[in-house]
């Protein structure tokens, strides 16, 4: 059956073909590795994982691309107010991204290209689109020229006359609704050499240029959060098509997480941090409930939701666990045709998950009734289905990652134990500043200590 995806640029439904058969090629726009990663951020991470899963299941080669963006006013800005280097900012929280990721078993992109290590790539792009008349020059600065190309506002429905690109007004911009390619040099800031002066890249400029350098002038699908849907989506349209090349040839967009009807946004502070959430629900559980809405749809957080999501999850994974314990080892089977149509059909995966339920129950039958050559059998596809979604309860990158937070906390628990030991000693000989210097110190460390009947007792803080 073929896959069909909603394509923004369309606003349509459409048939997917890939360009060359028997592969397909993706984009990403990945993280701006500012500070810590939220659900929110992580979300299109989970969402675009189940159509790479699922394309790589129909038997496709798949080209996976997700950038860093590891250059940006806001990783400038936040490092000289932390009075840390840029560089190693941007690293820190790079890192916190990629252990997001892999700790909801994202798989790792084929790869995944930092802006900063594509200078040369943008430097060639905006060469060739000064050289087709669409760019140009102005004090160390390289602008696009949106009236030069005449299909602007496609993707996003924007009349040229509405355009306002949200960026601080640069020197030497010839029309308020043309886009930087390129930063001229501020003093004190990172900058790379080009032929028209040192700088740094502009946001739209890097994807255009890394996505065209992995996948060619012309690739399948290139995915984002909603958000980027202008300008920036907008904007990489521009630059790769006026410059001659075909670009992407579907669009997804994915919805937002949403807190108090608002997106999940550090600025408007309504943001839960992965850390945060995991020491609520498992890793398993958090990425069921991301992946649980359409991909489309607005997720809107709350507890209830989350626990409801990790009580459903741990439904199908009993039911799995509990097969295996009476029949020895499950294979991967394969999934229903119900579970198929709905995944064709624009990664239905509430239709998915209700088809997996379904099989579940039946299969909780077989139990019942001690038939355990259709348990197994449902039990494999249920495998199959919750692997296409990144669940699969036996995949073990589930054992593994529990494995590294269980040693941290084993670790934890010792230390802790001795520290509340040494407090009811030091309580015990009425020595009261050391009993509270203890506490201060656990409460410092993120450790909130509860004194109960039965003694002390201890918890990480829920904070953000
Ligand atoms: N609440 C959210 N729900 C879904 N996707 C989100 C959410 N917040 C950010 N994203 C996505 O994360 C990616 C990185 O976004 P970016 O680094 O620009 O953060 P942002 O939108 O400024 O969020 P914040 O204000 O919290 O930093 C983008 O693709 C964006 O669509
Ligand atoms: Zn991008």
């Amino acid at each position: 059956m073929t896959l069909r995806l909603f394509d923004t640029e369309s606003r349509a439904v459409r048939d997917f073909v890939p360009l060359v058969p028997g592969r397909a090629s993706v984009y990403l726009c990945g993280a701006t590795v500012q500070g810590e990663p939220h659900i929110g951020h992580v979300r299109s991470g989970v969402a675009f994982d189940v159509l790479r899963r699922w394309l790589m299941a129909k038997g496709l080669d798949v080209a996976f691309v997700r950038n860093v963006t590891d250059i940006d006013d806001k990783i400038l800005r936040k490092a000289t107010e932390a009075g840390r280097p840029w560089w190693e900012w941007k690293t820190t929280y790079e890192r916190a991204f990629a252990r997001a990721y892999d700790q909801l078993g994202v798989l790792p992109p084929s790869v995944e290209p930092r802006a900063t290590g594509h200078v040369t790539q943008m430097v060639e792009l905006m060469q060739r689109l000064i050289d087709a008349g669409h760019a140009y020059a102005a004090d160390g600065n390289v602008y696009f020229d949106v009236l030069s190309y005449p299909e602007y506002g496609r993707l996003s429905g924007h009349r040229i006359d509405d355009v306002h690109q949200g960026e601080s007004a640069g020197s030497g911009k010839r029309d308020p609704r043309d886009f930087t390619l390129w930063k001229a040099a501020k003093p004190g800031e990172p900058s790379w050499p080009t032929p028209w002066g040192r700088g740094r890249p502009g946001w739209h400029l890097e994807c255009s240029a890394m996505a065209e350098y992995y996948l060619g002038e012309s690739f399948d699908i290139h995915c984002g959060g909603m958000d980027l849907v202008f300008p920036h989506h907008e904007n990489e349209i521009a630059q790769a098509k006026a410059a001659g090349d075909g670009f992407a040839r579907y669009w997804l967009h994915n919805g937002w997480v949403t807190m108090g009807g608002e997106k999940m946004s550090k600025s408007l502070g309504n943001v839960l941090s992965i850390p945060n959430v995991l020491a609520r629900v498992r890793p398993q559980e958090l990425r069921y409930y991301l992946g649980s809405a359409h991909y489309r749809s607005m997720l809107e957080y709350s507890d209830a939701a989350l626990h409801e999501a990790a009580a459903g999850y741990r439904g199908l994974e009993a039911f799995v666990l509990k097969t295996r314990d009476r029949a020895g080892d499950i294979p991967v089977g394969t999934w229903t045709e119900e579970f198929a149509a709905a995944l064709d059909d624009d990664l239905g995966v509430p239709k998915a998950l209700a088809e997996i339920h379904g099989r579940r129950s039946e299969g909780n039958k077989a139990l019942d009734a001690g038939d355990l050559d259709t348990a197994v059998h449902i039990a494999a596809q249920v495998r199959a289905m919750l692997g296409i979604l990144g669940v699969d309860p036996l995949d073990p990158h589930w054992a593994e990652v529990a494995g590294r937070d269980s040693a941290a906390l084993e670790a934890l628990e010792v230390l802790v134990a001795a520290e509340l030991d040494r407090r009811q000693a030091a309580r015990a000989a009425k020595n009261w500043a050391l009993a509270d210097e203890v506490r201060d110190r656990l409460t410092a460390a993120g450790i909130e200590v509860t004194d109960t009947p039965n003694g002390p007792e201890w918890s990480l803080k829920a904070g953000q």
